[in-house]
């Protein structure tokens, strides 16, 4: 069922004392342009270099070769009952979103609506967002003074998408509401090829943006956490306020034995090991609501 705004759900749930952050919007500069703001969904436990990166990747691509102007940019993490291996409590990987934020002295805002409630589906937060921006606040200004529409779109790796065309992760009218409705920039990751990424979503093609690394970078949060688990040094991989509050406050020191024995060497091995072996509980689409959790893919 979906509301009289064609969202997928009738009302949205907020954390208690929840604003939304929305100061650094910015005006449109290219009228011509169409506003959009960028969405990355994901653990983020603990945030690293490369997430920063992903929005810097897909700002050069839209200027150069799309009809978009960005206007915001934003990381989401996800609830703590997503119950993925490795995930701190929200609390502090918020925490760490927002020193990086902060380190990174740009436009990137973290919105904590889905890390501080229950499980909320991607296609439920990017509804939030466009709630948000569009009804709430109107849009944003051009610099004539003019209100927009804002265009709201997903930010994800190759490694996420490719979990689309995995039978039972996601619901196929969340697909259509994600890829239809809203529309997705992937960013090219190491051992997620972009095609095998994107073959069984081509109904999307439209919709759907392909970014290739032109530096290869293969930072990932789970080699940070190996990396802490091991005594390893994660500076340069993370900004530096984000790895003083991991030694200041000792988190990541008592990982599950099976995440800090894998080796650093094999994530990708890894993942799909953990993919191919572990079945996916999630729900038929028709059964599930925005208070479930899929059984996170990596478990
Ligand atoms: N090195 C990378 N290249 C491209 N995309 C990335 C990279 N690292 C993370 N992402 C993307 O960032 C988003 C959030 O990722 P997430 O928090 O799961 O990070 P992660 O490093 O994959 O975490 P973990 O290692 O715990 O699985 C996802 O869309 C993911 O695909
Ligand atoms: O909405 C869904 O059905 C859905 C299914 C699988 C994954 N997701 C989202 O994708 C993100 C995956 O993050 P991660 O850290 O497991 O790569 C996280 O934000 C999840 O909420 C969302």
């Amino acid at each position: 069922m979906t509301s009289p705004a064609g969202y997928v759900t009738e009302a949205f749930t907020n954390p208690p004392n929840y604003n939304f952050p929305h100061d650094r919007l910015e005006t449109l500069r290219d009228a011509s342009k169409t506003p959009v703001v960028l969405v990355a969904c994901g653990s983020f436990s603990p945030v690293t270099y490369l997430h920063l990166r992903m929005f810097e990747m897909a700002k050069d691509y839209i200027r150069h070769n799309t009809e978009f102007e960005v206007v915001g940019i934003y990381l989401s993490p996800v609830s703590d009952m997503y119950k993925k291996p490795g995930l701190l409590n929200a609390h502090h990987r918020v925490n760490m979103c927002n020193l990086a934020a902060q380190d990174s002295g740009g436009s990137l805002m973290i919105d904590p609506w889905e890390a501080f409630q229950a499980y909320q589906r991607t296609a439920i937060v990017l509804d939030h967002f466009d709630y948000e921006i569009n009804t709430v606040l109107g849009g944003i200004s051009t610099q004539d003074g003019e209100h927009r529409k804002v265009r709201v779109m997903l930010l994800a790796g190759s490694d996420l998408i490719s979990t689309m065309s995995e039978p039972g992760v996601w619901s196929y009218s969340d697909l259509e509401h994600i890829l239809g409705r809203y529309g997705v920039f992937i960013i090219e990751r190491a051992g997620s090829g972009m095609d095998q990424a994107t073959d069984n979503l081509a109904k999307w093609r439209h919709n759907i943006y392909m970014i290739s690394q032109l530096i290869q970078n293969d930072v990932s949060s789970t080699k940070v956490r190996l990396f802490l688990r091991r005594g390893l040094s994660v500076r340069y991989l993370l900004p530096n306020s984000v790895v003083d509050y991991i030694e200041e406050n000792g988190l990541y020191q008592d990982e599950s034995a099976a995440n800090a024995n894998a080796s650093l060497s094999e994530k990708g091995k890894e993942k799909e090991a953990s993919s191919s072996t572990a079945p996916l509980k999630k729900e038929p689409a028709a059964l599930s609501t925005s208070r479930e959790s899929p059984t996170c893919r990596k478990c």
